[in-house]
């Protein structure tokens, strides 16, 4: 789905001091495209993200994703369009202890209208093998590739990643960055990765980097490259 978003501010007011995070953000992202937005921390990236994706309400502007406008959607509206078209990923995987590799996925099945096939799900993750497994039995990248398959069960049209490399190491990041690319090539599940790794710029379509709240600049990438070729920082 492509996303649109014009003009957006948001502020967050903690106690008597108000910080304005989203300033006349503004960014046009066509529909199955990679998008990794960079910026310094405090620049607004997740806000920009957590608006996008239905967590979060913003001030003014307009926010369009495929038909939906999020504008004026009351509460259970956002919740239907966060559970129907949205996936988050984080860097800390957020899996829950106390159940396996396959309950954790059925987690984010229930949520969808649509759900994909558990078994295909994790062998597209490459998970199916430990589907018994609890989240403490696995390596980070295991328990990424767990939470990336919570996020697609639900089929969604937008997966928006919020530093989804940033607890891992080269090779498992970059066996991350893969399956994301495979996402969006199968799928054709729009991607936003927020990042302080500059070099995942590099396998984007597009770029944008954020400062103080504001798009301070964005570009196209012409040849992407592949995941196992970015400049790992
Ligand atoms: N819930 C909140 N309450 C108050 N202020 C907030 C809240 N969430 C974010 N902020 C502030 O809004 C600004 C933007 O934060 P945001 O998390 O969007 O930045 P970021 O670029 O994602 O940073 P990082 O890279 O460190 O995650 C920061 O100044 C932050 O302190």
């Amino acid at each position: 789905m492509a996303i649109f978003a014009n003009q957006v501010n948001k502020a967050y007011q903690s106690g008597e001091v108000t910080v304005q995070a989203l300033r006349q953000a503004s960014l046009e992202v066509p529909d199955k495209k990679i998008v990794t937005i960079l910026g310094p921390s405090g620049s607004g990236k997740s806000t920009l993200l957590n608006v996008i994706g239905g967590i979060d309400r913003y001030d003014s502007g307009s926010i369009k994703v495929g038909d939906t406008v999020l504008d004026q959607l009351k509460d259970r509206q956002l919740t239907d369009y966060r559970r129907n078209f949205v996936g988050f990923i984080f860097q800390q995987y957020n899996l829950i202890p106390t159940l396996t590799v396959e309950e954790n996925v059925e987690v984010g099945r229930e949520l969808s209208q649509q759900p994909l096939d558990m078994k295909d799900t994790l062998e597209k993750v490459g998970m199916w093998d430990k589907k018994n497994k609890f989240p403490s039995q696995l390596s980070g990248g295991e328990q990424q590739r767990v939470a990336i398959a919570r996020a697609l069960i639900k089929n969604p049209q937008i997966l928006l990643c919020d530093e989804p490399t940033g607890a891992l190491d080269e090779e498992t990041g970059k066996n991350i960055l893969k399956l994301l690319k495979f996402v969006n090539e199968q799928y054709g599940t729009t991607v936003l990765i927020i990042t302080h790794n500059q070099g995942i710029g590099e396998m984007a379509h597009s770029v944008i980097r954020m400062k103080s709240g504001e798009i301070v600049d964005s570009y196209e990438n012409e040849n992407p490259v592949q995941p196992e070729k970015v400049t790992w920082s």
